[in-house]
């Protein structure tokens, strides 16, 4: 579906270098800290910024930059971007349907209807929150094959985010060859909805991993200085130090559970994860 190898822009003080891999099909997440590069890497595959060097490869073609036609195949939710304000729902819908030949506008309004949109309200009088849904409402209702998003569910409640989720998980089960590739800051989001995720670190992907591989072969242990000199670390991916010794990362838990009896094992969040990526040290 989509496949970047390498793909680099180069600004005074940073460089992207990112290569990863959306599948048919699937959700994939794309997690760093900010400042890391996603909105740069979502931008160079809309497009919007040329890159310095790399390959895309997009709906089974080498490209330098999705073609129109390629863009009618993508839904795409970018940081900032938004309608203009004197836009209404219903003046978004026909331009929506003016653009996109396989545009519901049925869905759309009911949609909207659901998301507690006013239909003939101005975008500029909608709060942060009903931007952001009107935005992912818009990239989700032309029957696209992927759908880019950056960061589609900030600024919203719990309520409102759930609803979102909820219309991406409807969006990929509706069709099994739709994918999606989603950054968000909101680890929880990322864990219910991804199928795998890549990590960006100042430019460079640092890890890929399956969500379920996550959730059921990572681990925290907690060890104590004196535990951590005898211990085998084969498997210890970051360490930090802690108040009481260190937490170590693995990606290895069922061999320290019955090899180390009596060691803390404790199961992994995503933003534990994330934290032991970016700021504990490798061994
Ligand atoms: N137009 C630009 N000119 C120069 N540097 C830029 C430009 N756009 C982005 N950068 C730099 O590229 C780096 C990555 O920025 P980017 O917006 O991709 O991060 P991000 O991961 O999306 O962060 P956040 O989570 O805060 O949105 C930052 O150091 C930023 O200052």
């Amino acid at each position: 579906m989509l496949k970047l190898t390498n793909l680099t822009k180069k600004y005074q003080d940073f460089t992207l270098n990112c290569s990863l891999e959306v599948r048919p099909g699937t959700i994939t997440g794309f997690i760093g800290a900010n400042g890391a590069g996603k909105s740069t890497t979502f931008k160079a595959i809309m497009g919007l910024i040329s890159n310095d060097g790399g390959e895309m490869e997009l709906f089974g073609n080498n490209r330098q930059a999705p073609t129109v036609e390629d863009k009618k195949r993508i839904g795409a939710v970018l940081a900032e971007s938004c309608f203009s304000g004197e836009l209404t729902v219903k003046d978004i819908s026909r331009v929506l349907a003016a653009f996109y030949p396989s545009f519901d506008k049925k869905l759309f309004l009911e949609k909207a209807r659901e998301l507690s949109l006013p239909e003939n309200k101005r975008i500029k009088e909608f709060s942060t929150g009903m931007k952001a849904k009107i935005r992912v409402l818009s990239a989700i209702c032309h029957q696209a094959e992927l759908l880019i998003l950056d960061e589609p569910t900030a600024g919203l409640d719990v309520v409102a985010r759930d609803q979102i989720l909820d219309l991406l998980r409807e969006y990929v089960a509706e069709d099994e060859n739709r994918s999606i590739l989603i950054s968000s800051h909101i680890s929880g989001d990322l864990e219910q909805l991804c199928d795998d995720f890549y990590m960006i670190d100042n430019g460079q992907i640092i890890c890929h991993e399956e969500t379920d591989r996550l959730l059921s072969d990572y681990a925290v242990l907690k060890v104590s200085d004196k535990d951590l000199e005898t211990l085998d670390k084969s498997y210890i991916l970051r360490r930090r130090k802690e108040g009481f010794g260190w937490s170590l990362l693995t990606d290895q838990k069922r061999y320290y559970a019955e090899n180390c009896p009596g060691m803390v094992v404790e199961r992994i969040t995503m933003d534990e994860y994330i934290m032991m990526m970016l700021k504990g040290e490798t061994l």
